[in-house]
């Protein structure tokens, strides 16, 4: 039993021993197996961790790849922005800077050539940024190629201020209050010229066309809700002309408080304290730059303007002038410079001769048309002596430019080479037309002349006639549309005229200069292509219009006090840019004037001043004449206008109208050069209001007789009588007859006007109006001839149909101090006469007159036939 236990024990033992020893074992494995599981796992930590430090390091790498990288297009972004706000099309406005990122950028917006800038916030803020605005514009462009235009209707102009030194290179111009429409059209006139321009060039913008035909034109508008009244709706559509049409011609609108249009061009800017924002600049916050100070506009301002007028200083007016005078010959030309060229220092000359021979010069009021005319005058008469130079000068406008020229209460010389003078006659056109009649018979002259020699130009008739005087004329009419506006007779014959001499006075030394301020003027001229044509000369002052050929617009360019000379009917390469000095002053002038003057030839005539405010004197009668003298023709000769009183029927005057002091000067110089020859005179007078008058007439009158109201009757009778018994009639008697139409009923003068001339006894009469006239020759339908010749004052020229050649009546719209004459026995037209001033003393009282109250002596008594006083009756 025991051993069986111990067998037992022995087995359990052995059992206990053999399952320790296998889980010793089992241990062991699963130990080893843990520390490879550990060793593993540390080698993927190690690993990951490696993997991770890599990983880290590569990041980092990249990361300041990246910003590297970043830095640098930032960079490079600032540096193209910054060379883009050097370029004038886009101009700063401030800074931009996105989050994030150190580099501050520019804030640009497109303006030139681009579109319009237009801002909101408070007036004050947006002001200092529309400072900044054009000052920066100025900057980027080259001096003189931005203009402004500032229409500052609140503070007229003060907001801008510091910009008007730019005035003096006409680049900067403020439009006034009310002055908005006009601007505004003037603008849609240029979008107009410049957009034919660049159409007919196949482009679609003025930025295409090589050199740029215009400077940018900005339009600076800083309305508020009071003025946007002025935007009327026609101003309004301009306008919007402008917004749409304006950029691609360069014409751009900055500014604030108008409702201005919207359209894809208007870059809108929102502004309030130092900051702005704008789509323009994908809305980021903008820091606007520092305004700049007034001080700061104006010295920039100023140096703007001096480089656009840069260059050696400009010849004076006495540099033009030669050295020594009258040295030149006019054969082939006249020539003379004007001023310096543009620029530089050499002179530059205008000529005449047979190309080019005629001249036009065109610029607003104010350009200067006038001084370069003075310049180029005294230039001219300095070089050549009055045998070779001849000078008609004739201003349009309302003054006395060319006054000077001539003899004056003040100074009694002139320019020696000034044959005729004429000032204030913008209402007397007629003497227009009497220079250019005056000119064609010189012409005619001169062609009479050359064809003796067989000469086919000025030259050569002058080397062929060495003995005669031949000069150049030059004739400088200044507005010389006022002679061509009306569609009347005189713009017909003017019109005739001036083509004729524009053709033929090429080859003859005849030269035409015109200049006109005004467009229409030159209009006037464009519809005749052949005239124009012969215009090759051309002067175009700053501004000018039409000047220049269609496609130059030079004169849009130049600075004030130059001129665009061009010798070559206006086209682009033949401009030359020329500063014309000051040759206005009087001083100058007239040390100028003196010299010639006392050198000129003993036989120069003073020139003939026609002065449309002068009132001529009644010349002093020269000799015995048979001719009543009326009143001063409109022409270059100063003729007196008269009526013969010859013995033929009719030859009775009507001066008709109510304008009595007209009448009677009228009356009164034809009865005292009467006075000269040998006729009786009987004076009547039915109008209290000129009693006065008539009775000194009467008085000065040697024999005169008087009549009124009550005797009038006895004197019609006796004269009417003496037609019955014409034998006793001795010589000529007159009889001078106030107001006709006032005399008493019954007197009948259908006798005398009818037979009396061929007898010798004429009618000189004023009858106030046309029609009691017409009654006293018999009513409606009557004949008109027993007047032969008619003075109308305050008449229109439908009422003179009767008297008159023409159909309808003459074209005349009375005008003061001014009469239409007609002589139906040597006129084909009425002519303008100007009524002649009495001097006081040729009204003296002559010593054979017979008291006023004294009608007595009978004009058949053959005692009185040399018109001794005799005694009453
Ligand atoms: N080159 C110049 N230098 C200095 N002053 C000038 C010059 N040209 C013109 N002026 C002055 O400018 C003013 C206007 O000139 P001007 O009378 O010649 O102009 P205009 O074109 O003839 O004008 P308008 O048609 O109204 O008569 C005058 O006072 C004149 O003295």
């Amino acid at each position: 039993m025991a051993s069986a236990r111990s067998r037992l024990v022995a087995e359990v033992r052995a059992s206990l021993a053999v399952a320790r020893g296998q889980a010793r074992t089992a241990s062991a494995i699963a130990e080893s197996r843990r520390a490879a599981a550990l060793d593993r796992l540390r080698a993927v930590r190690d690993a990951h961790l490696a993997c991770v430090n890599g990983l880290g390091a590569q990041r980092e790498r990249a990361r300041r790849a990246i910003e590297a990288d970043f830095g640098a297009a930032a960079r490079r972004l600032a540096d193209e922005l910054a060379s883009f706000s050097s370029d004038h099309t886009q101009v700063r406005l401030g800074t931009v800077s996105a989050p994030g990122c150190e580099v501050v950028l520019p804030a640009l917006v497109p303006l030139l050539d681009h579109g319009h800038l237009w801002f909101t916030g408070p007036a004050s803020d947006v002001d200092a940024a529309v400072r900044t605005v054009l000052l920066r514009v100025l900057t980027a462009a080259a001096p003189g190629w931005v203009r402004l235009t500032v229409y500052d209707p609140e503070r007229l102009g003060g907001t801008l201020s510091g910009f008007a030194p730019l005035g003096a290179a006409s680049l900067v111009r403020f439009v006034g209050p009310g002055g908005l429409a006009a601007a505004l059209d003037e603008l849609v006139d240029e979008i107009q010229r410049l957009n034919a321009l660049v159409l007919a060039a196949g482009h679609t913008t003025v930025a295409a066309l090589s050199p740029r035909p215009a400077p940018w034109s900005v339009v600076v508008l800083l309305g508020d809700a009071a003025t946007a009244d002025e935007l009327t709706p026609a101003a309004r559509a301009q306008l919007d002309r402008v917004v749409r049409l304006g950029p691609p011609c360069g014409i751009h609108v900055v500014g604030r408080g108008l409702p201005l249009p919207s359209a894809p061009t208007v870059v809108r800017v929102s502004v309030t304290s130092g900051r702005a924002v704008s789509q323009a600049v994908a809305d980021l916050p903008i820091t606007l730059d520092r305004p700049p100070s007034a001080s700061e506009i104006a010295t920039h301002c100023r140096a703007v303007a001096a480089a656009a007028t840069s260059g050696p200083p400009a010849a004076t007016f006495e540099e033009l002038l030669p050295e020594s005078y009258w040295t030149c010959g006019a054969a082939d030309e006249v020539s003379a410079p004007v001023g310096t060229s543009l620029g530089g220092s050499s002179l530059v000359s205008l000529g005449l001769g047979d190309d080019p021979p005629h001249a036009l010069i065109g610029g607003p009021s104010g350009s200067g048309k006038t001084n370069l005319v003075y310049a180029w005058l005294g230039a001219l008469c300095a070089r050549y002596s009055p045998d070779e130079l001849a000078l008609y000068l004739l201003d349009f406008k309302e003054g006395v430019s060319f006054a000077r020229f001539a003899p004056s209460a003040r100074d009694e010389s002139w320019l020696p080479h000034v044959r005729l003078v004429g000032v204030n006659i913008n209402n007397d056109r007629e003497f227009g037309l009497a220079l250019l009649r005056h000119l064609g018979d010189e012409l005619r002259v001169r062609a009479a002349a050359a064809k003796r020699f067989d000469a086919t130009k000025l030259a050569e008739l002058r080397a062929e006639d060495p003995d005669s005087r031949w000069p150049r004329i030059v004739a400088v009419i200044d507005e010389f549309q006022v002679l061509l506006t009306g569609r009347d007779a005189v713009t017909t014959e003017a019109v005739t005229l001036l083509e004729d001499l524009a053709r033929r006075g090429r080859s003859q030394g005849i030269h035409l200069v015109l200049a006109s301020q005004d467009v229409s003027g030159i209009e006037a001229l464009w519809g005749r292509a052949g005239l124009v044509a012969q215009f090759t000369l051309r002067v175009a002052l700053p501004k000018a219009r039409r000047i220049l050929a269609e496609t130059n617009l030079a004169a849009e360019t130049i600075p004030r006090f130059t001129a665009v000379v061009n010798a070559d009917s206006g086209v682009t390469p033949a401009n030359q840019v020329v500063r014309v000095p000051d040759a206005s002053d009087r001083a100058l002038w007239r040390t100028l004037q003196h010299e010639m003057w006392a050198h000129r030839p003993p036989d120069s005539p003073a020139p003939r001043l026609f002065d449309g405010d002068a009132v001529p004197l009644l010349p002093a009668p020269s000799s015995l004449s048979s001719s009543a003298v009326l009143g001063e023709t409109i022409d270059v000769g100063a003729r007196p206008a008269v009526f013969p009183l010859t013995r033929a029927p009719g030859r009775n005057l009507a001066v008709l109208g109510t304008r009595a002091t007209e009448a009677t000067a009228i009356l009164t110089a034809a009865a005292l050069s009467l006075s000269a020859g040998s006729p009786s005179f009987s004076v009547v007078c039915l109008d209290e209001g000129v009693a006065g008058a008539a009775a000194t007439l009467c008085a000065a009158l040697p024999g005169g007789r008087f009549f009124d109201r009550c005797t009038v009757g006895e004197l019609v009778a006796e004269l009417s009588a003496a037609l019955d018994s014409p034998t006793d009639v001795v010589g000529q008697h007159v009889v001078i007859g106030f107001a006709w139409d006032a005399r008493p009923p019954g007197i009948d003068l259908k006798p005398l006007l009818s037979r009396g001339a061929e007898q010798g006894i004429h009618v000189l009469g004023w009858w106030r109006t046309v029609a009691r006239l017409r009654d006293d020759l018999g009513g409606p339908g009557s004949r008109t001839d027993p007047i032969g010749g008619w003075v109308a004052l305050d008449v229109h020229g439908t009422d003179l149909s009767a008297l008159s050649p023409q159909p309808g009546g003459p074209t005349w719209y009375p005008r003061e101090r001014r009469a239409l004459f007609f002589d139906r026995s040597s006129d084909r037209a009425p002519q303008v006469i100007v009524p002649y001033e009495i001097p006081a003393d040729r009204l003296a009282a002559s010593p054979t007159a017979l008291p006023a109250q004294n009608r007595g002596t009978r004009l058949t008594d053959p005692a009185n036939s040399d018109n001794a006083a005799g005694g009453t009756r």
